[in-house]
């Protein structure tokens, strides 16, 4: 981890040349994904499956003996930890649910918004580098419970050309349709486009690496997705009675993701600053995917000691953090000067896994500055709306003049005369 001011971490961001060069060649690649996957359909779904994940696949959807072989491989703990993670996070979003509303007839008019669900949604579950069955609970049951007609699911596969049986038994609990084997950019394409295996879908949603997320922003308007969710992020603002081992092990949760991801602390503290890089040292040294930590660490990782709390909030919302833990004295008096951030835990024992896993909240969340305009998965997302009118005969004729006042004040004559019409024969 770095150890830098505020000034210094705000020129590191204007500066960041070298993630700018990275960018352009996701961009390359992914472009040329997507331009070959619509050209050549399943064909190009094999060739880069063998070139990206290195393996050679038959058939790209799981089938059915192999979703009952997967069920005899999990776990009756995995099982039991699957369906109470699944209750939290359906009673959640049970209260996003948005219903159809109409005004009542009385001045012969009816005015309304009528809620329907998306019909075909396609899912990304990551898999490159670990895999999420958890992704899994939390981007099906926001769709089921918006009444989402199809719902499947394109996952990587491992390098036997499976997918881990964790994921399949999550797809089965809650209802999935199609789960596919096919992982990057060209699941996001295929799922944006069509080809004989894959049907086009209507939405696409799901967090994924860089080279996802940028594929769904190339894909965005052939097909509506839900946000950029790319590589995790967690920012950490600690004041002196935050435990600094429980803060390093926060960081370092949201390392193990991917080299990409981003772990920020932000303290009033020097010498916090110092204990929490003495247990992430330290606490580095046992952890599986101590690689993978240490260059996220080393490239994205950053430590900064600021005056106050005002201006740890200040730079937090500046960055507009995927996650961000708040483990200072009173931290729920100061959620409402949070203006940017995906998902805010509170207090010392909220740490960000169990967001991740279990509390019931969504943890496809926006990443890369999007918070500051974008909001968690939710079963708003998977619901489309359109608007109802019904003007009887004399209510349309009271607001006749209005209208054809302002369709000539925009110079529309077709627009007035379609009032003007019935003004004249109102007894048709
Ligand atoms: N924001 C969220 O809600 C959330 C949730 C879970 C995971 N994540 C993030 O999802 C990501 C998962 O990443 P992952 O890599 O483990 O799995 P992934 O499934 O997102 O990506 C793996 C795929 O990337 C493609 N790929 C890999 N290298 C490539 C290259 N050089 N060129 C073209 N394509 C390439 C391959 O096709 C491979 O199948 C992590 O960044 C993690 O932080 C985010
Ligand atoms: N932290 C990830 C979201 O950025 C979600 C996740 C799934 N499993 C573990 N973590
Ligand atoms: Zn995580």
């Amino acid at each position: 981890m770095k150890r830098i001011t505020p000034e210094q971490f705000r020129q590191e961001k204007n500066n960041d040349t070298y993630s700018q060069a990275d960018e352009n060649n996701i961009d390359e690649t992914v472009l040329e994904i997507i331009k070959q996957v619509k050209k050549d359909g399943n064909e190009a779904l094999y060739r880069f499956t063998e070139q990206f994940d290195g393996i050679k696949l038959k058939q790209l959807a799981v089938t059915k003996d192999e979703f009952i072989e997967a069920k005899g491989m999990i776990s009756d703990e995995f099982k039991s930890a699957l369906e109470e993670a699944k209750a939290n996070i359906t009673a959640f979003h049970e209260v996003q649910k948005e219903y159809s509303w109409f005004t009542d007839n009385t001045e012969g008019i009816m005015l309304g918004q009528k809620v329907t669900p998306l019909e075909k949604v396609g899912v990304y579950v990551p898999g490159g580098k670990a895999s999420y069955p958890s992704t899994v609970l939390m981007n099906v049951i926001p769709a089921k419970l918006a009444g989402v007609k199809k719902i499947v699911i394109t996952t990587p596969p491992d390098a036997n050309g499976k997918i881990s049986p964790e994921v399949l038994a999550a797809a089965e609990v809650v209802g999935v349709d199609e789960v596919y084997k096919l992982g990057g950019a060209q699941a996001i394409a295929a799922l944006a486009y069509g080809t004989s295996s894959i049907e086009k879908v209507t939405k696409i949603v799901g967090p994924g690496n860089a080279f996802v997320a940028r594929a769904k922003k190339w894909v965005y308007g052939d097909v509506a997705i839900d946000m950029i969710a790319g590589p995790s992020e967690i920012c950490v603002v600690a004041d002196e009675s935050a435990p600094a081992d429980y803060i390093a092990a926060d960081l370092l949760s949201q390392a193990e993701h991917d080299e990409q991801s981003t772990s920020i602390c932000i303290t009033t503290s020097e010498s916090l600053a110092t204990e929490v890089q003495r247990a992430i040292d330290q606490q580095t040294t046992t952890l599986d995917r101590k690689d993978i930590i240490e260059k996220a660490l080393t490239q994205n990782g950053r430590i900064i000691v600021v005056k106050n709390i005002q201006e740890a909030i200040n730079l937090v919302n500046e960055i507009a953090p995927e996650h961000l833990q708040l483990m200072i004295e009173n931290a729920t008096e100061k959620v409402g000067d949070i203006q940017n951030a995906g998902a805010v835990f509170l207090g010392n024992f909220s740490p960000e896994p169990l967001g991740d896993y279990f509390a019931g909240p969504n943890h496809t969340l926006p990443t890369s500055g999007t918070a500051a305009f974008s909001s968690p998965l939710g079963v708003y997302d998977f619901m489309k709306k359109s608007s109802i009118i019904r003007y009887s005969r004399d209510s349309l004729l009271d607001a006749s003049e209005n209208i054809i006042t302002l369709a000539k004040a925009e110079g529309l004559s077709a627009h007035a005369n379609s009032i003007q019409i019935r003004k004249d024969n109102h007894n048709a």
